[in-house]
């Protein structure tokens, strides 16, 4: 039996199990129709009262060096587990989070009931311009960017996201899984609305197509600025909800600022054999 809670952030959903990384539990746990449901399971071993040690694993079964939107749900979750003690964590209270891409700290903006946001600093973003030969031959103009993981976004006019007389989601596919990036990479795309807010459309590694995500609004957001004059304060619309940026330079952290939501707590049960 397997022990989760499940929190999503702008509908990117994750399972937090406490204890070591498992990727075949967490390929199980996330089938939406013989298991619990998720974008991936992220992996926690608590280090002290108010820090943890996470490993993330993609639906998949890959391991991703880290998700913006994940942790922030492993934060909300150990805020719920800090309140039950007790002593509910004041905005301004920080959880320091250590990833595969290094320690992250979670400052909490504001806490309702099981809903959470949470402000963190995300890395500085590598980015540079970078173009990609697709089967048919067609040249594909896009920004590399390495927010801790790879991301390869591309800035398109179309209301729809579709670019190259492909959906994005045919796009996304072919370079995710394109030989020019061996370990895969993120996939998004860009519309902008204005200098201070994009729409964003996500092909994430390891999952595919999905509601929002944390470090894609992080590599949008840092490519539309250092490429396209994007105000350094930006709003980041997915399908699934905003999320906000700050970036006041290009040698700073990037700020980024979301929510994340308990949605409840389960077993399951069919872990055993994993
Ligand atoms: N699947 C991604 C990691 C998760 C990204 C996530 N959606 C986020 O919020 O950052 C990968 O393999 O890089």
């Amino acid at each position: 039996m397997t022990f989760f809670a499940k929190a999503h952030a702008c509908g990117n959903d994750f399972l937090v199990v406490e204890g070591a990384c498992n990727t075949a539990l967490a390929v199980h746990l996330c089938n939406r129709h013989t298991s619990v449901g998720a974008d991936g399971v992220e992996f926690l071993e608590w280090t002290d009262e108010r820090s943890g040690r996470i490993r993330l694993a993609n639906a998949d079964g890959s391991i991703a060096e880290i998700s913006g939107n994940g942790t922030r749900c492993v934060a909300a979750w150990m805020a719920h587990q800090i309140a039950q003690k007790g002593a509910p964590l004041a905005s301004g209270a920080t959880l320091e989070i250590d990833t595969d891409a290094g320690l992250r700290t979670c400052t909490l903006v504001k806490a309702e009931g099981h809903r959470y946001e949470f402000a963190a600093p995300m890395g500085v973003p590598q980015v540079a311009k970078r173009s990609v030969r697709l089967a048919d031959g067609t040249s594909v103009e896009g920004v590399v960017v390495h927010t801790g993981n790879p991301h390869f976004v591309i800035f398109v006019e179309d209301e729809n996201f579709t670019a190259y007389q492909r959906t994005w989601e045919e796009l996304g596919r072919e370079i995710c899984f394109h030989a020019d990036f061996p370990e895969q990479t993120n996939v998004e795309f860009v519309h902008i609305l204005a200098p201070g807010h994009i729409a964003i459309r996500i092909f994430e590694r390891g999952v595919g197509p999905t509601t929002s995500s944390g470090t894609g609004t992080c590599a949008t957001a840092s490519a539309t600025i250092a490429t396209r004059n994007g105000e350094s304060t930006l709003r980041v619309v997915a399908p699934g909800g905003e999320q906000r940026i700050d970036w006041p330079s290009p040698d700073a952290e990037i700020l980024l600022i979301g929510p994340a939501e308990l949605i409840c707590t389960g077993e399951a049960w069919r872990g055993e054999a994993w």
